[in-house]
Order: structure tokens, then C-alpha cells, then sequence
């Protein structure tokens, strides 16, 4: 195991964020500051990191045909997903270990995500409890792996329903871990000592937790039985699997390869994304994460079928950079540039974009 302190001499955290105008900057300066192990944990996918490649790929690929004359005026971006307003078609995707980036940890990203109002998914491996995430009053929903141990994913359910949770967020993508050949070479496969997986009881080792190939539409069923929280599968890339999710009773789909972590060589999320809202049309709500850096990348997404999009590593980069303070220039910085993509496509709203706008 390898690891180390974030390195928070270089500069002030103000100082830090003089200089950063977009998430492109973010990542440079989250690379200076961050240990390398560190990065390379954030910044990898799987294997070859085609996938990785191709999640950014996939929004550059496609370009945007604006609408003229059209005095929309200024560009209402609040939207509400399952019942819960936000200020933006914009969240936070759930992503492990932030205590790897910033010593706050998940309690920086909640605050900052509360100041933004918008909808902050803690993932399960968080290293601050649910409890302390929700006490920062950010608008929180809980991602899961289901554990074979179905009473203490129960008792995680209650935990998420006791803090107030909006929505549970299955993750399905993960049989297994990806292999991960960055973390293989860094022999990086547990958290350095001083920080742990805080959700998960005992020592919070990383090694106890549970990626089972076994988890089916039979713990879907089982979890829709167990609470009345909404529920959202993460991972969803074939149409015949989000008719399924539907029919099992799903509450929304999240279309997303992990940010390329998982399977690697599978295509990127938007690719998928058209087919996935044909087939379920409309049913549920649809999230698009991987690959969006930009407020031209929402736009994009949500003209394609997505009612929100979730980012991973920019808020990581944000993290890494100033804390608190980095995450909340970051979704300002998204907000601005989703305002201004929405103006000048000649929308009164991200959800005003339609598909013939974004063509090849
Ligand atoms: C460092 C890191 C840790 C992640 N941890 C989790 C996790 O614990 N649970 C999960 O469902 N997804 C996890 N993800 C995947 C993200 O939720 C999301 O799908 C992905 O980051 C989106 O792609 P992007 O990073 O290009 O925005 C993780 C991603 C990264 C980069
Ligand atoms: C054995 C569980 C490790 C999961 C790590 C968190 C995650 O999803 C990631 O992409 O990293």
C-alpha cells in the first residue's frame, strides 16, 4: 500500500483558484498538488483506458446547431429530478475516498454542494459517515454496492433513510472490480492508515467489501420490497437492461460505464445514451455520467435524452485544489458555462435543447 498526505503548502487555496477558468485547469492543478498515487487512483480506468478515452471523445464528436431569433431571455436552469428541486440538470456522481484528496474529506464536497443546491450522490465507500455528509445540508442521495449480506445493506437502507436521503443509487456495474493496472503498479489497493470506508462498520477496510457476481433482479426486488425511497440504477448501458430496470421498478437509470473504471472497451455512455431514452420513453428519469466537462457537454446530454448529468473527476480535481471552496468554483464554473451554451443555442432552458440540435 502506498500513500500520503495531500500536499496543501504550495499555495493558499485562494491563491490556487486565481488562476482556473474551466475543469481543464482543475485537473492540471489537482496533478501538482496531489500524491501521484493519488491521482493515478482518480484519474484511471481500466486495463487499456479505451473507455476512459472515449467518454470525452464521444462529446467532441458531436457539434451543436443553434437556434436563432428565438428572445428565449435568460436561461432558467433549476430543474427537479424525483420530486427534489436543483438548481441544476448537474450533480455530484458518487466517488470514493475523497479524504485522498482533501482532509474534510466528503464534508468539503457536501458543503460546497449545498451552497451550489445541487444533488450530491455520496457513494457508499465515502470516508465520513452518511450521518456527517447529510449534516452539511446538501440535497443527498446514497450510492450502493448491495453487500451478499442483505442485512447489513438493510441497515445501510435505514442509515440513508434516517439521514434524509432524497433517492438510493445501485450501482450494477460492478460483478467485479475492474483491473485497474495504474493501482496494480502503484500497489494501491487499500487506504493509507488514518482513513477508512466509514459507512461500512469495523476497521473499513476496502478488502471487505463485497463486488459480488451473484447481485441480480432478485436483490432489485428484494431492495424495492425493503424501501420506499427511489431508486436509481447506475451503470445501465444496454436498452434491453434499462427495460428491465423499468419493469422491476426502478425510479431512474443512470446511463454510465464508471468513468471507463469498470469494463473497459465498452462504448462511451453518450453513445449509448439515444438508445437507452428509445427504450425507455420517458418511463423514468435518465441520468448520463462520464466524460462531461463542459456546460456544452450537458447541453449535448440532455438534447440526447438525459433530464441531468452527473460529473466524477472534475469535482476530485476541484477537491484536490481548495476544498470547499474549489468545489463551489467548480459547479459555478459549470453553471456559468451551461447558462451560456443554453443562450446561445437559443434555449430558455438546458431542457429547451433538442436532439436535432446536436449532430455529427
Ligand atoms: C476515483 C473514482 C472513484 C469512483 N468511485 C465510485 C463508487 O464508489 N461508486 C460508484 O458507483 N461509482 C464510482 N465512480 C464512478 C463515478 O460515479 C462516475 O460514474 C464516473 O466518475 C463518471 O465519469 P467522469 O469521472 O468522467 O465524470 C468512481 C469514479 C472515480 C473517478
Ligand atoms: C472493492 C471495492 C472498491 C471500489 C472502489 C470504488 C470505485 O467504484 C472506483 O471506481 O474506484
Amino acid at each position: 500500500m502506498n500513500g500520503g498526505a495531500v500536499d496543501l503548502t504550495a499555495a493558499s487555496t485562494s491563491e490556487a483558484l486565481d488562476d482556473i477558468v474551466n475543469v481543464r485547469d482543475f485537473e492540471a492543478a489537482a496533478r501538482d498538488r496531489l500524491n501521484r498515487v493519488h491521482y493515478d487512483y482518480f484519474a484511471s480506468g481500466a486495463q487499456d483506458e479505451v473507455t476512459v478515452a472515449a467518454n470525452e471523445a464521444a462529446f467532441g464528436r458531436r457539434a451543436l446547431i443553434p437556434r436563432v431569433l428565438r428572445g428565449p431571455g435568460a436561461p432558467a436552469l433549476e430543474t427537479t429530478l424525483l420530486g427534489q428541486p436543483a438548481s441544476m440538470p448537474v450533480l455530484i456522481a458518487p466517488t470514493a475516498f475523497h479524504r485522498l484528496a482533501w482532509p474534510e474529506a466528503e464534508v468539503a464536497t457536501g458543503r460546497a454542494a449545498a451552497a451550489a443546491g445541487v444533488i450530491m450522490i455520496a457513494a457508499m465507500l465515502s470516508t465520513v459517515t452518511v450521518e456527517d455528509i447529510a449534516a452539511t445540508g446538501a440535497k443527498l442521495w446514497l450510492q450502493l454496492y448491495v453487500q451478499p449480506d442483505l442485512a447489513f445493506t438493510e441497515s445501510l437502507v435505514r442509515r440513508a433513510e434516517a439521514a434524509g436521503c432524497g433517492a438510493l443509487v445501485v450501482t450494477v456495474d460492478s460483478p467485479a472490480l475492474g483491473r485497474n493496472e495504474r493501482g496494480d503498479r502503484n500497489d494501491f489497493h487499500d487506504l493509507p492508515p488514518g482513513m477508512r470506508c466509514a459507512n461500512m462498520g469495523g476497521d473499513g477496510h476496502v478488502r471487505d467489501v463485497v463486488l459480488s457476481p451473484e447481485i441480480s433482479w432478485r436483490h432489485l426486488d428484494w431492495l424495492r420490497r425493503t424501501t420506499s425511497l427511489p431508486i436509481l440504477l447506475k451503470g445501465v448501458l444496454h436498452d434491453a437492461d434499462a427495460r428491465l430496470a423499468v419493469e422491476h421498478g426502478a425510479d431512474g437509470i443512470i446511463v454510465s460505464n464508471h468513468g471507463g473504471r469498470q469494463l473497459d472497451t465498452t462504448p462511451a455512455s453518450l453513445d449509448r445514451l439515444p438508445l437507452i431514452a428509445d427504450a425507455v420513453a420517458g418511463r423514468v428519469p435518465l441520468l448520463l455520467d462520464g466524460g462531461v466537462r463542459r456546460g456544452t457537454d450537458v447541453a449535448k446530454a440532455l438534447a440526447l435524452g438525459a433530464q441531468a448529468v452527473a460529473v466524477g473527476r472534475p469535482v476530485l480535481w476541484a477537491l484536490a485544489v481548495a476544498g470547499e471552496a474549489g468545489v463551489r468554483r467548480l459547479l459555478e464554473l459549470m453553471r456559468g458555462e451551461l447558462a451560456n451554451a443554453v443562450t446561445l443555442l437559443g434555449a430558455g432552458a438546458p431542457a429547451d435543447v433538442t436532439r436535432d440540435q446536436v449532430v455529427p
